[in-house]
């Protein structure tokens, strides 16, 4: 809980929740139990991996996007089992739905688990179950997004792409999108464009982290060769203002993840994260967790952070939510909906300030 007094307004704002790596909701308590469960051996040599709690102090310290990954691609090793899958899911719901998450979009990263053997069937029906179950039980409505690993080879991103089960869940509906993501700085987004055109040709949304640790030229080169809707990170948008006025104009959305950014040494401090001279520069973002048990908080804690940092008004809080809906990729219906609960929170929050609450 924050110190704000709009702590409940932030709680309660209908959130949207565009970035989210399933694999990076990972908490380290399942992580042991499932280790132990399926009979997977952490690495000795590091002590780290000696207990939960050591895995935990250990995540206080990264130095770097790339010190991340290497505990995060270790973490999902224990992921074996359909269920292992949906209870990974159902675990982020949960926390997100006490978060105030009423949609959202989730990466996952199949070919960190094809490579090690596990099927996309057995990855995809877990994670499927936990929707369905988020959607009945809390009301969250979700989208799944496919990333491909930027540091693996290209012909491997294309294989899989094109695999008849991929295909086939993206046919169903059952995944909306694509995305990129793992080591930035070296895998320039134009490498993908073969993928992206063909993502296009069958209608499926396209997204791309750039500019979380690499220079702002890779978020120029996402939007130009690879048409993205969506930028994922962005936050070095904030060195080219020419590049920051198209991105503007465009209503592209940036899907920002202040608490990642701190965490990773992307900035110095939450206060550097281009919060407010985004919102002036009209610059459309949404606030979202990237890697929640890795970073030390959901999305709440991601707002509440905010808030401490920047001091939001009410009216600047509706626009974020505001644009996040507007850039989410759900049926129209959904986002009257949402917008509806928006705007009624807002009122009954501006009334309460009118009676000097
Ligand atoms: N923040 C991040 N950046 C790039 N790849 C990721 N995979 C999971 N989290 C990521
Ligand atoms: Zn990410």
């Amino acid at each position: 809980m924050c110190q704000s007094p709009l702590h409940e307004f932030l709680q309660r704002l209908p959130k949207c929740e565009h970035h989210m790596h399933l694999e990076g909701a990972l908490a380290p308590s399942l992580l042991f139990e499932l280790a132990q469960r399926n009979n997977i051996a952490l690495p000795k040599d590091d002590d780290a991996f000696a207990s939960p709690e050591s895995l935990i102090a250990r995540y206080k310290r990264f130095t770097s996007l790339d010190d991340f990954l290497h505990y995060y691609y270790i973490g999902m090793s224990v992921l074996i089992n359909t269920s292992d899958f949906e209870a990974l899911a159902w675990s982020y719901f949960t926390h997100a739905h006490r978060s105030g998450v009423v949609h959202a979009e989730l990466f996952f990263d199949p070919q960190a688990h094809t490579t090690r053997g596990i099927p996309y069937s057995t990855v995809l029906s877990g994670f499927i179950a936990a929707c369905n179950r988020a959607n009945h039980e809390l009301g969250i409505t979700t989208e799944l997004i496919t990333c491909f690993l930027r540091h693996l080879p290209i012909p491997d991103s294309l294989a899989l792409f094109e695999d008849p089960d991929v295909q086939e869940s993206y046919r169903r509906g059952d995944v909306r999108g694509i995305g990129i993501d793992s080591t930035e700085v070296g895998y320039q987004p134009e490498r993908f464009k073969e993928l992206y055109d063909r993502a296009k040709g069958m209608g499926l949304r396209r997204t791309a982290h750039a500019g979380e640790e690499g220079p702002v030229g890779y978020i120029a080169n996402a939007l130009e060769t690879l048409d993205v809707e969506r930028i994922d990170h962005g936050i070095q948008l904030i060195d080219n203002p020419e590049l920051m006025k198209k991105v503007t104009a465009k209503g592209t959305l940036l899907t920002i993840c202040p608490l990642s950014n701190v965490v990773l040494k992307c900035v110095a401090g939450i206060n550097d994260v281009p919060i407010k001279r985004f919102l002036e520069g009209g610059v459309r973002f949404s606030i979202n967790s990237d890697d929640p048990a890795y970073f030390g908080g959901y999305i709440l804690e991601n707002y509440c952070k905010v808030q401490e940092a920047f001091g939001l008004g009410l009216r600047e809080w509706e626009v974020i939510c505001r644009n996040g809906i507007e850039g989410s990729w759900c049926e129209d219906s959904r986002k009257r909906e949402m917008f509806g609960i928006l705007e009624g929170l807002v009122k009954e929050w501006e009334g309460k300030r009118e009676e000097g609450e």
